[in-house]
């Protein structure tokens, strides 16, 4: 394994102390989680839950071979925990996410949960959003449109070649952008007609964030002025 990936394995480790027993679980989708996930089975956690919300298709490939079971967010009410990996983070917890594609159903479970515990390898850590290309997910017919709109808020918005989400939509993802108000920013791209969801997690930041380096663990916890 290289230093990247222990570094991974790392954060995701110290996400365990966070899963209580009897609890339904949060998964998100990426490299990382598949350290947490696979994590969960070799220290015999995977058998105390009752189940996972998965955000994306290989995720729950994944959790069904690790033995656990993939319930459906509309019969488990809140979920008490999230965990998920990200693009970028910076210190006011708020994310770039949806490298993998799978930012739609990530918010979505984000959203519908407690407590967001987000874990990432020290590479992911910015001072400004952006320098990862921002995805955007959006309805086929609207590609065209969306992109011109994203251009005249600065970006450089580029089609994510041969992709498609697990909700049969495309992906944009838009370089050269200065994020500088990711609240604004995310609203607004929010607001153009075709848009399914942007990967830019500044209403709903994370709640934890645990960054892996060769050295350890450090937390990083949203503070009440927050930053959005
Ligand atoms: O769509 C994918 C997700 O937002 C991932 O959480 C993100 O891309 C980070 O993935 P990884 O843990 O592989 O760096």
């Amino acid at each position: 394994m290289n230093a990247q990936e222990a570094a991974k394995r790392k954060a995701a480790e110290a996400a365990l102390a966070y899963v209580e027993p009897g609890e339904v679980l949060g998964v998100g989708t990426g490299s990382t989680v598949n350290h947490f996930i696979d994590l969960l089975v070799e220290r015999k956690l995977a058998q105390d839950i009752p189940g996972a919300v998965s955000s994306s298709n290989a995720t729950t490939q994944r959790l069904k071979k690790a033995g656990i079971r993939v319930l459906d967010l509309n019969q488990t009410g809140t979920l008490p925990l999230y965990v998920d990996g990200a693009d970028e983070a910076n210190a006011h917890l708020q994310l770039i996410k949806g490298g993998g594609g799978a930012l739609t159903r990530e918010k979505i479970i984000a959203a519908a949960s407690r407590k967001f515990v987000c874990i990432v390898d020290e590479s992911k850590l910015v001072g400004v959003l952006g320098r990862f290309p921002l995805p955007v997910e959006v309805i086929p017919m609207a590609r065209s449109y969306i992109g011109r709109e994203l251009t005249r808020l600065g970006g450089h918005p580029v089609l994510r070649d041969g992709f498609v989400t697990d909700n049969g939509n495309l992906i944009l993802d838009v370089h050269h952008l200065d994020i500088v108000d990711p609240v604004r920013l995310e609203n607004e791209i929010n607001g153009l007609a075709g848009v399914v969801c942007v990967g830019l997690f500044a209403r709903r930041p994370a709640d934890v964030l645990i960054v892996g380096s060769s050295s350890g663990t450090r937390v990083i916890k949203a503070t009440a002025s927050g930053g959005g």
